[in-house]
């Protein structure tokens, strides 16, 4: 039981001063950047020089130390798709490949809110936008930092070559990842393809429907010949693991401060029915003030249910099945092939927290395989650090869980709300061993005001434990001179189309993506 754990500590007396360098958020002074109603948004012509920057904030460039042994975890190297044996096929209507046939609210085209536009009239096009720089590289393609040629506003324009996605895996990746993957779906090239499309769509429908502060936004989406583009805010304090790898290891009270800022961002998430999936240091991105940022719904899903909180109620239960994320983060259920639900992102959340203290996750390995062996030789769980505190200790414990039955279930167990009290407690008696406690009550939130932070107030009138140093938005000084340094050119043109028919049959697979978010919405942004 966490309370009496909680209480065990208060027993001993952690002193916060001695484990933790003291973190009091002050209230931001911009006197020249206008705000957003969640602080993330940006107005690109101020000067910010005189940026006030917390006591706490840490030089980015390059003169803490650097930490070049971190390396990504799956930019290039996609994590094989796999198709679990005896799994039913699915078209891209929307069934998904779940045993017993429910229908999921389908993230194809056909499907698609009223959002959706006319495919040539209202939406941007590539020619709205000139390119800066690049920030990043993902499996499908580049993201690019670009400048829309009217309003000379900012934006990440994420983009995806529609050949990668339209060919299958086993023609398109290496020989290596053919062999890891050799009892995939090879001769499933149908299933593939309709999984790629399904997830790119699902990207542009969820962030399309989605608001919060903690999670990027989406303000146009179009496609030409080649490729979709994703036109994304702007968030320019660079990944949480650009930050890792120059600091190796963070205090428990950052630590702490992400942990509350990104459990925020699940939990909403999983209230609208959606599973991240790809929870990592490279998807999570700081914005000006420090706050963190979720990006990377490529490998998100949707599911029918609004709400997935109880894994007890097999009614509510929304199993998946897909092999699918970056392995040194994936929860076991997910590597080892078998249903999971929403509970995997906690996991996930477990090891990045667990990489975040101890300066790399959980278990490391080139793939899947060698990370579940390690996984299942270790009966007790992942090895847990003696210096860290007994609260770090207790949730990695509680999060990390193999089983899914013992894992901390935090969407039942999220916070205590009025009447449903009643019910947690009477279904507490049969629950054994499994925690009940409630997750925002945790001894290492204990600084942390969650009506403030879930009312997106927080990120609007705070900053954050480490805040970017930023001098010029253009120059993405918090991004790797990796990205940075690239050549946009050759990937900045609409290239000849490709023959969509000799990959499928159905030349308007990608009708419907376009996207424009309302006016204002972009207004109450920018
Ligand atoms: N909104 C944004 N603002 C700033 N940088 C961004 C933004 N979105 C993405 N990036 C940068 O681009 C990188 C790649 O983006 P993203 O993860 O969405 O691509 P991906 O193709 O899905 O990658 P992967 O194959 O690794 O999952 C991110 O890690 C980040 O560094």
């Amino acid at each position: 039981m966490i309370f009496s754990l909680d209480e065990e500590i208060h027993r001993l007396s952690l002193d916060d001063n001695k484990n933790d360098i003291k973190v009091d958020y002050p209230i931001a002074i911009y006197d020249d950047i206008v705000h957003d109603q969640y602080g993330s948004a940006i107005t690109y012509g101020g000067n910010i020089d005189h940026l006030s920057v917390h006591p706490n904030a840490i030089p980015l460039n390059g003169t803490g130390p650097t930490h070049t042994m971190r390396r990504r975890s799956s930019a290039y190297s996609k994590f094989p798709i796999l198709t679990p044996p005896n799994t039913r096929r699915f078209s891209i209507t929307g069934i998904d490949a779940t045993p017993n046939g429910l229908n999921r609210l389908s993230t194809t085209p056909q499907n698609m809110n009223s959002s959706n536009i006319s495919e040539n009239g209202l939406s941007r096009n590539l020619c709205d936008f000139k390119p800066v720089r690049v920030l990043g590289q993902g499996a499908y393609g580049k993201v690019i930092l670009v400048k829309d040629t009217n309003t000379s506003k900012l934006y990440a324009m994420k983009q995806l070559q529609k050949a990668e996605i339209l060919i299958s895996p086993t023609v398109a990746d290496s020989k290596k990842e053919e062999e890891e993957n050799n009892s995939s779906d090879d001769n499933d090239t149908d299933n593939g393809l309709s999984k790629r499309l399904e997830r790119t769509f699902a990207e542009r429908s969820i962030l399309s429907e989605i608001e919060h502060p903690n999670i990027v936004k989406l303000f146009y989406s179009f496609h030409d010949n080649s490729k979709l583009y994703l036109l994304l805010q702007y968030i320019p304090g660079g990944e949480l693991f650009y930050h890792l790898k120059e600091h190796g290891t963070l205090d428990e009270t950052t630590v702490s401060f992400y942990a509350a800022e990104i459990s925020c961002a699940l939990k909403f998430l999983h209230s609208k029915g959606v599973v991240y999936r790809d929870l990592k240091p490279e998807n999570c991105l700081l914005n000006q003030r420090g706050h963190l940022v979720l990006t990377d719904f490529g490998l998100s899903k949707k599911s029918a249910h609004d709400s997935m909180a109880d894994e007890e109620d097999p009614e509510n239960v929304k199993a998946l099945y897909s092999i699918i994320g970056t392995p040194e983060y994936c929860a076991p259920e997910i590597l080892l092939g078998k249903a999971y639900t929403q509970n995997c992102d906690w996991y996930s959340l477990g090891c990045l927290l667990y990489d975040m203290l101890v300066g790399k996750p959980p278990y490391t390995g080139n793939n899947h395989k060698v990370i579940i062996n390690k996984i299942q030789q270790n009966k007790q769980g992942p090895k847990i650090p003696f210096y860290l505190s007994e609260g770090m200790k207790d949730i990695l414990n509680a999060l990390l869980k193999k089983e899914t039955s013992k894992r901390w279930n935090v969407d039942k167990y999220w916070a205590k709300i009025g009447g449903n009290n009643k019910t947690i407690k009477s279904k507490k008696k049969k629950s054994g061993n499994v925690r009940t406690s409630f997750f925002t009550e945790h001894f290492i939130f204990r600084k942390i005001d969650w009506k403030f932070l879930q009312s997106g107030q927080m990120q609007k009138t705070t900053l954050g434990p480490i805040v970017p140093v930023i001098t010029d938005l253009e120059l993405a000084e918090n991004f790797d001179a990796e990205f940075t340094s690239m050549s946009y050119e050759e990937n900045y043109a609409d290239s000849r189309p490709i023959n969509i028919n000799s990959v499928s049959k159905s030349p308007d697979m990608f009708k419907g993506f376009s996207y424009k978010a309302s006016g204002s919405y972009l207004e109450k942004y920018f």
